[in-house]
């Protein structure tokens, strides 16, 4: 894909949207949405998806991606989620794959969210800043390591390739 920064490995999404355990009917917010791989498997089930990205380029790509799945539910925002959230009003559940400004969002998603809020993230100063955000709140969790290898050719046998290890931090019950 042509876009830094993404897309969410397949297992990876898969165990975050576990967690997230979105529901038919469901108002779910994707911050940081990237590729908007997240947003367009959301949108299966979710009632309405708000994919939001701070870059013009992610939010381009991932309306395509959209238009491609044809996700007709999911509405995009450019903007950092921060200036963006407070219009949005109440959400069933977020994935939150951004990591900027990454205490405020939670802020805001703590005060609006019903179900799960799932933040994924690659670097440990972020999965540090989410669980120490997330327990400031009263909302923390679990937080999950995933390291998945898979399976890749070599010399006409089966061996097994690292991706990067990836932490999700999940919280909810921050709002009734
Ligand atoms: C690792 S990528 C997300 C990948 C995405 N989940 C996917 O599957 O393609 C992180 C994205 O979050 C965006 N981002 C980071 N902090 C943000 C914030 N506070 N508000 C909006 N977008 C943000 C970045 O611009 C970037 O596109």
């Amino acid at each position: 894909m042509g876009l830094k920064g993404g897309p969410t490995q397949d297992e990876v999404m898969a165990v975050s949207l576990a967690k997230l355990g979105i529901l038919p009917g469901d108002r779910v917010a994707d911050i940081g949405c990237g590729t908007g791989k997240i947003a367009v498997a959301a949108s299966k089930t979710a009632e309405r998806v708000y994919a939001i990205d701070r870059r013009s380029e992610a939010i381009a790509y991932a309306r395509a991606e959209a238009a491609r799945a044809g996700a007709e539910n999911i509405e995009f925002f450019e903007g950092d989620a921060v200036e963006i959230l407070p219009d949005l009003g109440a959400l069933d559940a977020a994935f939150v794959g951004g990591s900027r400004r990454l205490p405020e969002v939670l802020d805001l998603l703590a005060d609006r969210v019903r179900g799960k809020i799932v933040v994924n993230a690659v670097m440990v100063g972020t999965l540090h800043e989410a669980i120490a955000s997330m327990q400031r709140l009263g909302i923390f969790e679990e937080a999950v390591h995933l390291q998945v290898s898979r399976s890749a050719g070599i010399a006409g046998g089966v061996m097994f390739k690292p991706i990067n290890p990836v932490y999700i931090v999940v919280g909810g019950a921050g709002c009734s």
